[in-house]
């Protein structure tokens, strides 16, 4: 596991760009994991920049997305496949058929995971981006006795959904369930970006990556995993 820490959001925003400049780079036909939450904002802003500057491009390129909340349509302002327009796929010549994120809409949800897997299995990812939830998740895999490998429907925690309400209008306007990527799936990813920011990140990162590996903390097993990037920024890695 290779950890970095940055002086400034910034210089975090600007490597992560870079190594998904360098992946595309390498190979432009590269699988590419995203993921939502405000911990990627700024990455995906540099990466705009790069793009209008001629350094990377999407032409060739598959991206999946981490989860989507159960029942919110592509067109609601808090889903996140329109939080991924807003803030990157608008930008960029991603070609829109490239693009995957679980439907949270999709009338029979279990064959939707399956479907899902499925592509994943046929394109495996280069290089998964990863932010971390405050009690640990990843993606929207939350702290349980036990773990699913692959995509599947999740009960989000009260914690999860009163930290996602300062998006939402309300706590009512959280939705409880999501589909989201197993750890199993993102394990499978060839390297692993784990992004993290804040003060408010510092203990749970710590726990992540030098306690026990446990259920309990999903992110824990990025442990198991030969080929992790860790960046943090000075607040969220005061404690490593
Ligand atoms: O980046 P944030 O907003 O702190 O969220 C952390 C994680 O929580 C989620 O937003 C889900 O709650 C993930 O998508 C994200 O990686």
């Amino acid at each position: 596991m290779e950890l970095k820490f940055f002086d400034t959001i910034s210089e975090l925003d600007q490597y992560a760009a870079q190594l998904f400049a360098t992946t595309l780079a390498n190979k432009p036909h590269a699988a590419l994991g995203l993921a939502t939450g405000s911990t990627p904002v700024g990455i995906y802003g540099k990466i705009i920049e790069m793009y209008q500057r001629g350094e990377i491009s999407f032409r060739d390129a598959t991206t999946f997305n981490l989860d989507e909340y159960v029942g919110l349509p592509p067109e609601h302002d808090q889903s996140y496949a329109y939080y991924m327009k807003q803030h990157l796929f608008a930008h960029i010549d991603l070609p829109g058929k490239q693009a995957h994120l679980p439907k949270g809409t999709a009338p029979d949800l279990a064959a939707e995971c399956k479907e899902y897997d499925r592509m994943l299995e046929e394109q495996p990812v280069d290089i998964q981006l990863l932010g971390l939830g405050h009690n640990g998740h990843i993606g929207f895999n939350e702290p349980n006795g036990e773990l699913q490998g692959g995509t599947h429907i999740v009960e989000l925690k009260e914690e999860t959904r009163e930290a996602n309400a300062r998006f939402f209008g309300s706590l009512d306007e959280v939705p409880k369930q999501a589909v989201t990527m197993g750890v199993g799936s993102i394990l499978k990813a060839r390297t692993v970006l784990l992004v993290v920011k804040g003060a408010d990140k510092a203990e749970i990162v710590k726990r992540a990556l030098t306690g026990p590996i446990t259920t309990e903390c999903p992110a824990s097993l990025l442990q198991t995993h030969a080929n992790v990037i860790v960046l943090l920024d000075k607040e969220a890695g005061r404690l490593l």
